[in-house]
């Protein structure tokens, strides 16, 4: 187990046990056109001796052309085999990486709550365990790579130790200190990405911020730009130190290496020349030892990188294993219980909550019933725990102490996928997707994607059928400008930017695609929209919401006023539930708040109070009216 968690072995069994399941039979052939890349040169080198010696000896033509020709099939294949194993290891390479990519995304959208995504050190395991999935091919490529290097090595060992046993020593002691230190180096590298995870982490959510339409406008008025710049800026260079001392550390390293490699060869060629003077080696024996020297070198420098990038590899597809085995967020249930549809109602009993230990408590023991059929609303100041409520609805958390119960069935003792289907919902901050239309919509219930008829029925509920049917591909429009391509760029068919409004009626849509749900929350729906759209839209959603279960949030209280029941939230507890009428007659927060927002529709300014001087209406007016008469 290494420092960051991971555990080079089982990362290597996965590695192997993935490649082997997602591409068996390329990586067969691609074993062995790299055997056959790693004994060729060895083979080339022994022939060229042969051929050499029998040039300068006394070998027959017959002999001499045997030798040759043997020399020529070699080079052809030695030649064409790379080309093969390049091929067979691409087609490895993209195997496995689909299959890993594959898992990493399943296993990540099994995490049934929201917690992990807002852990750094998951989401800094998470962008490595990606980088880990681009490298599984290289860990069984590099595998079999050091398998040929190994071969190869073995069989320029084999042919120096003929010529010299102590020259070979020598050339494979130099080995040593190479294997150790890149090792090293490659432990410090892997370290030192987990180090620098939380600075490129930032780095990417400024060029994120720099780079989007959401960011822009605001940016842009705020002349935010050069702000949010040197903020990316300085995670940059934070990053690049880190690398730069590594990169510092690799540069000695092997700069160190390098030089012990070219004096071990240099010696040798040298005391080669000289033994062949004194008639102790052949010039065959010259010409073997000088490229054995250089193959052995090679090949052994070739091993020990490779041993290093493998154990990098390892390292970082270590995260991708820790992923795809980690743990559910929330605990699944031993014995999970089946959630029929709702019959009496949801009730949450004593319910505390806090997003984890060092965070303030946002709920502190809430007592709410949601009887079944009932419209309930839920109202309260900013901060006071609603959408945090919903949440807890939808087990993306599970209550720190007390109970959610369905029909007196504990939402812990359900697989949360099985409470979901029984959930519809648009959220305050519901998603706008770069997709069609009709794919928009279909997201909500994705069986009914192909099904236009459902899809423009539940358009049709959120009042915006009529919008969508209009665009120039009708449904089928892509509903972002995101994917138009350079020749498109002024055909409006390709892409259209929806308004704030549109896009919360798509999302009402989208929570209305799953029709006959038990539960449907609905968050803010209405917020962007113009006072004759909200009007329209809550009276659409009070006809849908007949007779169904549902749970509203709204700051806007003239839209909550017709509720079965209305609740608010406030320091964490329920602090008034009834009707309208029963709220305005208690005089709480409720009536206060909607005095409050009453008064702003009610109050018709009084003329003669009004406050003059510069800047006020009388002043603009007088302004505008001094500068017509003169123009
Ligand atoms: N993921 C989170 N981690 C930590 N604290 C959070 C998280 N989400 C919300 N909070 C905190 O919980 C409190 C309640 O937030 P919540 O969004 O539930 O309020 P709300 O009543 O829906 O507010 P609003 O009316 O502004 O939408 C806030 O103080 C907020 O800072």
């Amino acid at each position: 187990m290494t420092a960051d968690g991971v555990r080079l072995s089982a990362a290597a069994r996965e590695a192997v046990a993935t490649g082997w399941s997602a591409a068996a039979a390329p990586m067969i052939g691609y074993g062995f056109t790299l055997l056959g890349t790693a004994v060729a040169p060895v083979a080339v080198a022994w022939l060229t001796k042969l051929v050499i010696d029998g040039l300068t000896g006394s070998a027959t033509m017959a002999g001499l052309l045997g030798l040759a020709a043997g020399l020529a099939g070699t080079g052809v294949v030695a030649a064409i085999l790379p080309h093969c194993s390049r091929y067979l290891g691409g087609q490895v390479g993209r195997a496995m990486a689909a299959t890993t990519t594959d898992r990493l995304f399943t296993a990540t959208a099994r995490f049934p709550g929201l917690r992990p995504f807002e852990d750094p050190r998951f989401l800094d395991r998470l962008r490595l365990a990606q980088e880990g999935t681009a490298r599984a091919e290289g860990i069984v490529t590099e595998t079999f790579g050091l398998i040929r290097s190994a071969v190869t090595v073995i069989g320029f060992v084999g042919s120096l130790l003929v010529i010299s046993p102590v020259m070979t020593m020598v050339v494979l002691c130099a080995a040593g200190p190479a294997l150790v230190a890149q090792l090293k180096l490659s432990r410090r590298r892997t370290a030192m990405m987990w180090q620098i995870g939380p600075a490129e982490r930032q780095q990417l959510f400024y060029s994120t911020l720099l780079s989007t339409i959401e960011a822009a406008k605001e940016i842009r008025l705020f002349n935010a730009g050069g702000f949010l710049r040197g903020r990316l800026m300085a995670e940059l260079s934070t990053a690049h130190a880190g690398r730069r001392r590594m990169d510092r550390k690799e540069l000695s390293a092997e700069g160190a290496l390098a030089l012990l490699s070219a004096v071990v060869a240099g010696g040798g060629l040298v005391w080669a020349i000289a033994a062949a003077r004194t008639g102790t080696l052949t010039v065959g024996d010259v010409s073997m030892f000088t490229v054995a020297v250089v193959a052995v070198q090679g090949g052994l420098d070739a091993l020990v990188n490779g041993i290093a990038t493998t154990d990098h590899n390892l390292r970082l597809f270590g995260h991708y294993v820790a992923v795809i085995r980690a743990e559910p967020d929330l605990p699944a249930p031993a014995d999970p219980v089946p959630l029929p549809p709702l019959r009496r109602g949801i009730e949450l009993r004593d319910v505390w909550f806090r997003y984890s230990d060092e965070h303030p408590w946002i709920l502190r023991g809430v007592d709410l019933y949601l009887p079944y059929g009932a419209s309930v609303a839920l109202v309260g100041l900013n901060g006071a725990g609603k959408s945090t409520l919903v949440k807890l609805l939808c087990r993306f958390y599970d209550p720190t102490r007390g109970a959610i119960l369905w029909d007196g069935t504990d939402l812990r003792d359900v697989r949360p996928e099985d409470l979901r289907e029984r959930i519809s919902g648009v959220f305050q901050d519901h998603m706008a997707y770069d997709f069609s239309a009709r794919d928009n919509i279909g997201v909500g219930d994705t069986g009914a994607r192909d099904d236009l008829g459902r899809i423009r029925a539940a358009a049709r509920r959120a009042g915006v059928d009529e919008l969508l049917a209009g665009l120039p591909r009708g449904y089928d429009t892509l509903l972002t400008r995101m994917f138009t391509s350079e020749e498109d760029r002024e055909d409006s068919a390709t892409g259209v930017v929806l308004s704030g409004g549109q896009w919360q009626r798509t999302a009402l849509a989208r929570a209305f695609l799953r029709d006959g749900r038990d539960l449907m929350i609905l968050d803010e729906p209405s917020s962007g929209l113009d006072p004759e759209a909200e009007a329209d839209v809550h009276a659409r959603m009070r006809r849908h919401r007949a007779g169904q279960t549902s749970l509203l949030i709204s700051h806007r209280l003239n839209t909550v006023r017709d509720a079965g029941l209305i609740v608010v939230l406030k320091d964490g507890v329920v602090a008034e539930r009834g009707g309208h009428d029963d709220l305005m007659a208690v005089d709480g927060v409720y009536a206060r708040l909607f005095r409050l927002q009453a008064r702003g529709y009610h109050e018709v300014p009084d003329r003669d109070a009004a406050p003059t001087g510069p800047g006020t209406g009388e002043e603009v007016k007088k302004e505008c009216w001094t500068s017509s008469s003169t123009g």
